[in-house]
């Protein structure tokens, strides 16, 4: 089984999520992917709208039976990803998992918890994403891990290479945001 996992804020979840989500399913060759909707990221200072109505909406916006919504993380009571994933593979020793994230993601990944622990973790699909493509090629993360990028092209091989493995691949785009959705104000969570 190659599952990917969307970690996310999802505050609120928007058409954006759910076109990386099948696109990462074309594209990665996965089987499901499963939206893990965070207790709260650790490196925003605001906390999200409470986790009932956001899972309610991202089941409103992704129907798709190989998509599991899920506030998996606050049920295990972990918030950060590397501690998150500890906990996935040593439950899903035979699944391959592949971490899912917006190129966005990838400029500040070096910030994150255990950052490096991650690329021995999981695989990493990274998705293009508006505003993202120049600075990612100067990501920190993505040059200390240069030699563990898988090409566009073999992106089907991402779920069973060794690790660590990662993979950006270029997708149309969608300029939807979070942020954009709460300044509108047509989300009050
Ligand atoms: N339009 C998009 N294109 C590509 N990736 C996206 C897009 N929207 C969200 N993502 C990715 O989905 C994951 C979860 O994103 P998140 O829930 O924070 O939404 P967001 O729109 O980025 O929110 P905010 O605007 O509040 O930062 C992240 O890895 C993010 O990069
Ligand atoms: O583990 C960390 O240190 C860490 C720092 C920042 C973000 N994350 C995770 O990255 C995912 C995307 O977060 P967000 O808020 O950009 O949607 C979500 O699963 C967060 O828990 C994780």
């Amino acid at each position: 089984m190659r599952i990917g996992l969307l970690g996310g804020s999802f505050d609120p979840a928007h058409a954006g999520h759910a076109h990386i989500t099948r696109e990462a399913m074309r594209r990665f060759g996965l089987d499901r992917v499963w939206w893990l909707v965070s207790p709260g990221n650790p490196l925003k200072p605001r906390g999200p709208a409470p986790m009932g109505q956001r899972l309610a909406e991202a089941r409103r916006v992704m129907r798709d039976p190989r998509v599991v919504i899920s506030d998996l993380e606050a049920r295990l009571g972990t918030r950060y990803t590397a501690q998150t994933l500890k906990r996935l593979t040593a439950l899903y020793p035979g699944v391959q998992f592949v971490w899912l994230m917006g190129a966005d993601n990838l400029i500040q990944f070096d910030r994150w918890d255990h950052w490096r622990a991650i690329f021995g973790q999981v695989r990493v699909g990274v998705l293009a994403r508006p505003g993202a493509r120049m600075a990612m090629r100067s990501a920190r993360a993505a040059r200390i891990f240069e030699a563990a990028r898988l090409p566009a092209g073999r992106a089907r091989a991402l779920p069973a290479a060794p690790m660590p493995a990662w993979c950006f691949v270029q997708i149309p785009m969608s300029d939807m945001s979070s942020s954009e959705i709460r300044a509108r104000g047509i989300w009050t969570g």
